[in-house]
């Protein structure tokens, strides 16, 4: 069976986690309200961001199998979603400094009438964070894009002093559990 991956996100992070793990894919992302209503756990809210941006794909390529996911941090019962300012960044940040946050992130896989939803979460803590370090990091402009306003992968990684749980669920994309889960898609990394 020759399946075709498509990732619905336009996330520079997700697809190059996936480029990394030689799994081939195509990106088609599309614009969804990432907005909820009601009281959610974390873990819920993910899975149902992913499967609301996997959906809105799925429904134009129903041939292809169709990747998407959320990432949420979650501090004292708390969800932080992306920065939308330099301000609402810094609050997030000095929300986050010298405590323990969490992470989680939502997959969903879709073709047709078969899909497949689940969520994992890491425990991120950061060190304490002074003004100075902190205004620097604001106008380097990393935080954009990026759930609680940092990237672990580049140079938020100076903020981190330990993780609980799988990196790469706080990047973007729980690899390991993904890329089992592709595999029931008949989708496998191309090595050679
Ligand atoms: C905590 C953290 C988040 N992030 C990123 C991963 C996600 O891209 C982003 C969370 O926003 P998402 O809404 O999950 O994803 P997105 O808007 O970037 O892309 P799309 O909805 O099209 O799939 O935060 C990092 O890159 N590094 C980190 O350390």
């Amino acid at each position: 069976m020759n399946q075709s991956l498509l990732l619905a996100s336009s996330s520079p992070r997700r697809s190059e986690l996936l480029k990394q793990c030689h799994i081939p894919f195509s990106v088609y992302a599309s614009d969804v309200d990432e907005s909820l209503n009601g009281d959610h756990s974390t873990e819920e809210a993910v899975c149902t961001l992913a499967k609301r941006k996997a959906v809105a794909v799925a429904n134009q390529f129903p041939d292809q199998v169709v990747l998407a996911a959320d990432t949420i941090v979650s501090h004292n019962g708390c969800h932080l979603g992306k920065p939308q300012s330099k301000q609402e960044a810094k609050n997030m940040l000095r929300s986050l400094s010298a405590s323990t946050h969490s992470v989680s992130t939502g997959v969903a896989l879709l073709q047709r009438d078969k899909s497949l939803l689940f969520s994992q979460t890491t425990n991120v803590t950061m060190t304490s964070i002074s003004d100075e370090l902190l205004q620097q990091y604001i106008e380097t402009d990393e935080w954009r894009d990026k759930a609680g306003g940092y990237g672990i992968q580049s140079l938020g990684a100076m903020f981190v002093s330990e993780i609980k749980g799988d990196y790469y669920t706080v990047v973007g994309l729980p690899l390991v559990r993904t890329i089992q889960a592709l595999a029931t898609f008949h989708i496998f990394p191309k090595i050679s």
